[in-house]
């Protein structure tokens, strides 16, 4: 079947429509990050830079470090973004531009998202890094694809019982890291947990600025949540997409997180830059080591 000119949409030059990218334009190992500024933070490590290019909030520098092709590509904010960022990504190798088919042949990217992201445990201090083992998605986009992926159907009810979670709100969902992947950056600087996605950094991460939220106890319930000794870890905005198109698509995915906020203490990281740097180049170490 050919996709239709309004499915997959590629732009005059070739590229495809939000990234602006060509095929060959992106590497099979891809870092993720939310803040377009941090994309030269990452390729300022390179040995050498090759491609530049953005369009909106999507810059992608793919570049070369220690014979390793690596891209950086800022996602922006939010698993919406998500949805284009890894199904654009994924159209680059696995769609055949000319014939606007699906290759017969899948190539498989890596994700490695390195973002920013709250605790909600006081013995998770800011400053440290986490490697979300499992994410739980509050922002509803499984929900739009037809999905034959595993429910953790034992877990989410116990989660929805213990938070009470409103019916009105999307239904939560689970979903796992790349074990593979996880393991070839993991070691004990990183703490493995259970991150919370969700679809918005106020009101639906329990921040109440001058509008009061639907249950003020939410972040106490989301940390005082435990099934069979998993607890809940942290807050962020990307990682449930991450992994549940990655898995639909059969890509590998990691997430790892800057804490540099406390929910339960009300610390804030006096230095965020420094820490992200910090694990910025502990990832590009571990990614070109072999
Ligand atoms: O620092 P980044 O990677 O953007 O990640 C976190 O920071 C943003 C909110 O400030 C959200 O995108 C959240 O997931
Ligand atoms: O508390 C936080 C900090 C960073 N990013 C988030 O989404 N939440």
């Amino acid at each position: 079947m050919n996709l239709s000119d309004s499915e997959l949409i590629i732009n005059k030059d070739g590229s495809i429509y939000h990234l602006n990218l060509l095929p060959e334009d992106i590497a099979t190992t891809i870092i993720f990050v939310g803040d377009q500024n941090r994309v030269s933070k990452v390729s300022q490590n390179f040995d050498s830079i090759e491609v530049k290019k953005e369009k909106r909030e999507f810059v992608t520098h793919t570049g070369h470090l220690n014979g390793k092709r690596i891209s950086v590509i800022s996602t922006g904010i939010g698993t919406d973004n998500i949805d284009i960022v890894i199904n654009e990504l994924d159209a680059l190798v696995n769609i055949d531009f000319k014939t606007r088919k699906i290759k017969e042949k899948h190539t498989s990217l890596n994700f490695i998202r390195i973002g920013t992201s709250g605790s909600i445990q006081p013995d998770i201090p800011v400053d440290s890094f986490l490697m979300s083992e499992y994410a739980i998605g509050f922002d509803g986009l499984l929900h739009f694809y037809d999905t034959k992926i595993p429910p953790f159907t034992e877990l989410i009810n116990a989660f929805i019982e213990h938070t009470n979670w409103s019916n009105k709100k999307a239904d939560p969902y689970i979903i796992k890291y790349d074990e593979e992947l996880g393991n070839k950056i993991l070691s004990n600087h990183i703490r493995l947990g259970f991150t919370g996605t969700n679809t918005g950094f106020y009101g639906p991460q329990g921040r109440s600025l001058r509008l009061a939220v639907q249950d003020p106890e939410l972040n106490d319930k989301l940390s005082s949540f435990e099934y069979n000794n998993l607890k809940l870890t942290n807050l962020e905005m990307e990682t449930s997409g991450i992994y549940t198109l990655s898995a639909l698509l059969n890509h590998k995915a990691v997430s790892l997180n800057c804490i540099i906020a406390n929910r339960s203490t009300g610390d804030f990281s006096k230095n965020p830059e420094v820490i992200m740097t910090d694990l910025i180049k502990y990832t590009l170490k571990k990614l070109t080591e072999d």
